[in-house]
């Protein structure tokens, strides 16, 4: 078995053996033009060869940027289009074209990969953990009210008063660049979330909103009328079904909710790909308005450098932690002292007694602030050494607001 690099000569036998993997025929164009695999970087991908020259596994790589807590903007890289066909699994091929592959992001400085996965059983033995969640919620127009504000003397309560700004209608085929822009500019304070490389726009790849697929597009326009929020939607069979939902603040995304809400002529509402912990629940009048379903995780996390990528992200209390990272499937241990001072992280290596013993891949799942140390601790996957340290993890490693992450790739 030889684990060999590709270039854009390989496009082809790439997406053909990838196919053959997940049992679909040869590629068509998704639905309202664009492609799927269109934005591969076939310089970052692998093919896996038999001794007789036949490929049988399939691995890529995006070149994404991934907003920490604090704002903080990374290089990721998204792993995709795994695949070993039918003929060839269980014997390692997978296992294989990860160590190729995480050794090669090492080489060229990477210090975090991420990937959403079809099945949950396969990345943890390498290393990854579930950092994001996703979930849908339902509201029934008849209970779609909203409560109005509570909060009463402060000029930034959550708008659910008048909107000053403006909701417009348009089209998904009129407004591509008013989408990019706005996640564009969403996606840099949200953590969890992905860049969206221009590519992926211009070649329509992925799902609705980015491939260009009809939907009905509610831009939300501050009073200067620059557009800070958008909804992507379609109706079918009385169902409004949003793609995404996204504002630059609190205000733009109550207005395109009150819009989407008060639609005529459909009796539910239908929110795809939505936060966790998101506000709109609590804005609606009828708490149980509010039907959550299909949570699920969604993006990956895999920390190739611990240290590296503690130092990165910004923490909002100051104070230390020890902490002892088993990486398995690297064969790597290392014991770090943790130590935030003005919400800026300093990490070395250290002998001192831990607060916490975990997997690298736990420690994905908490470093974006989606997963508590203490939920992970009383699932007894995290070992906490003293009293109080779980807590003391809790508050450290909790984000400004849930990550979440809408990419689809
Ligand atoms: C980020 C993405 O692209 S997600 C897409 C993943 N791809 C798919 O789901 C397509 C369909 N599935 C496949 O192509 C293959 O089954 C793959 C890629 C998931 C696994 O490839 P394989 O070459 O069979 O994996 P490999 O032999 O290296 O398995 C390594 C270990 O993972 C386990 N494993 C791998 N896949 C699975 C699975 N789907 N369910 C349960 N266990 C699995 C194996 O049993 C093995 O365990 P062991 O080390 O205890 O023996």
């Amino acid at each position: 078995m030889e684990i060999r690099p590709t270039t854009d000569q390989d496009l082809d036998v790439f997406v053909d053996t990838l196919h053959a993997a997940f049992g679909r025929f040869p590629e068509t164009p998704t639905e309202g033009g664009g492609v799927w695999w269109a934005a591969l970087e076939m310089d970052r991908s692998l093919l896996a060869m038999t001794a007789d020259g036949r490929p049988v596994g399939t691995a890529a790589a995006y070149s994404f940027e991934l907003t920490l807590p604090g704002e903080i903007l990374v290089p990721a890289t998204g792993v995709t289009a795994v695949g070993v066909l039918p003929s060839h699994r269980r014997k390692g091929v997978l296992s294989a074209m990860m160590r190729q592959q995480l050794t090669d992001l090492r080489a060229r400085g990477e210090f975090l990969s991420v990937l959403l996965a079809t099945e949950a059983v396969i990345y943890r033995r390498f290393g990854y953990g579930p950092a994001t969640y996703t979930q849908r919620l339902t509201v029934p127009r008849r209970q779609a009210a909203l409560a109005p504000s509570r909060a009463r003397g402060t000029a930034d309560a959550p708008a659910t008063g008048p909107d000053p700004g403006s909701v417009e209608l348009l089209r998904r085929s009129e407004c591509g660049e008013i989408l990019e822009e706005v996640y564009d500019r969403y996606r840099r304070a949200q953590p969890g979330a992905l860049s969206r490389p221009h590519r992926w726009w211009t070649v329509g790849a992925g799902q609705p909103p980015v491939s260009p697929a009809p939907r009905y597009v509610a831009v939300h326009r501050d009073t200067d009328g620059v557009p800070d929020g958008y909804a992507s939607y379609s109706t079918e069979s009385g169902t409004l079904t949003v793609d995404e939902t996204i504002a630059i603040d609190d205000a733009g995304f109550t207005a395109l909710a009150r819009f989407l809400l008060g639609h005529d002529l459909v009796a539910e509402v239908v929110f795809d790909h939505f936060p966790r912990e998101h506000p709109l629940r609590w804005q609606l009048a009828d708490f149980r308005a509010g039907q959550v379903s299909g949570d699920m995780d969604w993006l990956w996390v895999r920390l190739l450098d611990v240290p590296r990528a503690l130092t990165a992200r910004g923490w909002s209390m100051d104070g230390e932690l020890v902490l002892d990272v088993d990486d398995p499937f690297l064969g790597e241990h290392g014991r770090y002292l943790l130590t935030v001072q003005d919400g800026k992280a300093d990490c070395v290596r250290t002998d001192r007694e831990p607060d916490l013993s975990l997997d690298v891949s736990d420690l994905g799942s908490v470093y974006l602030g989606g997963t508590a140390p203490s939920t992970l601790v009383r699932a007894g996957h995290i070992r906490a050494h003293r009293p109080g340290a779980a807590v003391l993890a809790d508050a450290f490693f909790r984000a400004e607001r849930p990550p979440h992450c809408l990419h689809w790739f």
